[in-house]
């Protein structure tokens, strides 16, 4: 499953949650932070002195780079999951990237063909919050710093995606555990098809 939405709407506390639940509840879940290094690259940048990450590298330069970091994370995400017969509660998926193309005023083909060999999530939950309301939370977070308009055009593309009519939106605005009470409610509603596996080794043993 994959929860998606712009930054600072719950994302990556609601999935680790969800994955705590979900083992704890008898399907062995793990959590995945799909991460493609805008923090970082954007930390890197000020101290090179460029205003970010796209200044540093050029906005095609930036969009290679977080494309391709992407699909690495995922990939790596979703063979961890396979080999330890997990559930993979994905903090971000492919369609975090296309959006992140959509709002740098790129074109999707490309990066959608890279992203073809993954499988469609069995459940989307779009965390769907004010662009107001996220920007408060990550200042607060006090790591980075999101302009307004950009995460309003986030929204935006998110919900402009052909796949959208499949997520599941959840309003991401109240309080986390009504939040995450409601997440759960939605994973109750379709749950995920788990075959129990036996974790599997890197390497053969004995
Ligand atoms: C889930 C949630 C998080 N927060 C806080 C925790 C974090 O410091 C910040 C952002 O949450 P975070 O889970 O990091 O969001 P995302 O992964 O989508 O960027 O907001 C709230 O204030 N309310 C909430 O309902």
């Amino acid at each position: 499953m994959a929860l998606i939405g712009i930054d600072g709407a719950g994302k990556s506390t609601q999935a680790r949650w969800l994955a705590d639940w979900l083992t704890a509840t008898g399907t062995p879940a793990r959590y995945h932070r799909n991460a493609a290094g805008r923090v970082f690259f954007g930390k890197v940048a000020r101290r090179l002195g460029r205003r970010d990450a796209e200044d540093l590298l050029g906005v095609r330069g930036f969009l290679l780079v977080e494309t391709l970091l992407r699909w690495l994370v995922i990939a790596r995400a979703l063979l961890l999951s396979r080999l330890t017969g997990t559930v993979a509660v994905m903090d971000r998926y492919t369609y975090c990237q296309y959006t992140s193309i959509t709002v740098r005023g790129g074109r999707q083909r490309w990066a959608r063909a890279l992203f073809a060999a993954f499988p469609k999530p069995d459940l989307v939950l779009y965390l769907a919050v004010a662009p107001a309301t996220a920007q408060e939370r990550v200042e607060a977070r006090g790591k980075d710093h999101e302009e307004l308009s950009y995460l309003a055009a986030c929204d935006a593309a998110y919900r402009a995606l052909p796949e959208a009519a499949g997520f599941t939106i959840v309003d991401a605005s109240g309080e986390p555990p009504a939040v995450q009470a409601e997440l759960r409610r939605a994973v109750l509603r379709q749950p995920v098809p788990h075959s129990p596996r036996a974790p599997r080794h890197l390497l053969p043993i004995g």
